[in-house]
């Protein structure tokens, strides 16, 4: 199931027995501008019973169907923008963070919609990806301050990498509220902001070229003659196995290859042909080509 496809509910940080711990983190008043994959990877996070929220998190979305299921969720309220021109003014209206959760192409737009509607000292959260500190604070009055980040989609399963970087009017109060927030999903990472669309390229994007790395060494079980089920449980179980021994060893990836090589045995011939093919450099060039696409972004 991809993040699109989950609805908002409290990540694996619920216990097993079913009990709610005591809230251990407390976050001011909230409104989650965009509610589609990313918006409602976050969303889960915020909804743990580890946090405690002040009010209804205010989201909004596009479509009155995403926004009814969302509307049902304990603590949440939700609107749609579709033929309510107000709804998003009405959720920034005394929220303390507002994330801005949109398409890129969008975000201009949406600030110059709520601009006039925003509290005094509110946060606006950008996870817009390209989308600079400058546009955000050349369309929003300067009694708001601004934090780009960049989380990526195991948010739903409290394991997101996050990137913050501050604007030129953020606080370091403003800064750690940020970082509180993303760590309800995750670790974060603080960067410059001009790091931050290099670090996009890396763990914002880096779980597609996972899926993507899972669906090729997928498709060569299914052609060795593995019936889909089985490949599946080969390759996603090498996957999360491998992935949890190298948070678990403490080796570097670099270790844990070498001790599954062994010499003049089969891995050294299939890593052969993968390195032989220019597998480390494909990664330093497609890297390349989405820092390229954010600065596109950048630029409107
Ligand atoms: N998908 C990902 O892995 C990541 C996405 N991002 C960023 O997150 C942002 C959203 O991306 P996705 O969630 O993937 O896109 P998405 O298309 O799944 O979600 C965007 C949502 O915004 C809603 N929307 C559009 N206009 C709106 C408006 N005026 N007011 C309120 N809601 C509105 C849409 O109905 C839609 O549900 C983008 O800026 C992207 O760069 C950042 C990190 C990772
Ligand atoms: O593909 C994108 O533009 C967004 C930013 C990083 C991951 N998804």
């Amino acid at each position: 199931m991809t993040a699109a496809e989950t609805t908002a509910q409290p990540t694996d940080a619920q216990p097993a027995d079913g009990t709610a711990p005591a809230p251990a983190l407390a976050l001011p008043t909230i409104a989650l501008l965009g509610a589609g994959a990313m918006g409602r990877a976050i969303l889960s996070g915020l909804l743990a019973p580890t946090v405690e929220v002040d009010g209804p998190i205010r989201v909004t979305n596009r479509s009155a169907a995403r926004a009814a299921e969302l509307d049902g969720t304990p603590g949440v309220t939700a609107s749609a923008t579709d033929g309510d021109p107000e709804a998003n003014r009405r959720a920034v209206a005394g929220a303390r963070v507002v994330l801005v959760a949109v398409k890129p192409s969008m975000v201009v737009d949406l600030l110059d919609e709520i601009a006039d509607a925003l509290e005094p000292g509110a946060v606006v959260v950008s996870v817009a990806a390209g989308v600079t500190v400058a546009t955000f604070e050349e369309h929003l009055p300067s009694s708001v301050s601004v934090v780009r980040s960049m989380p990526n989609t195991p948010a739903v399963v409290g394991r997101a990498v996050t990137g913050i970087s501050a604007g030129t009017r953020s606080s370091d109060d403003d800064l750690a509220l940020v970082r509180r927030l993303f760590e309800t999903v995750g670790t974060v990472v603080e960067v410059p902001e001009s790091q931050l669309d290099a670090l996009s390229t890396i763990s914002g994007s880096g779980p597609a070229y996972v899926y993507l790395l899972i669906e090729s060494l997928t498709e060569a079980a299914v052609q060795k003659g593995f019936t889909d089920a089985q490949a599946a449980e080969l390759v996603n179980g090498t996957f999360a196995g491998a992935a949890e021994l190298l948070v678990a060893s403490g080796k570097t990836p670099t270790e844990l290859r070498i001790q599954v090589t062994s010499p003049k045995g089969t891995t050294e011939r299939a890593v052969a042909v993968l390195q032989e093919a220019g597998l480390p450099e494909l990664f330093g060039r497609a890297t390349d080509a989405a820092l390229a696409r954010a600065r596109e972004l950048a630029a409107g």
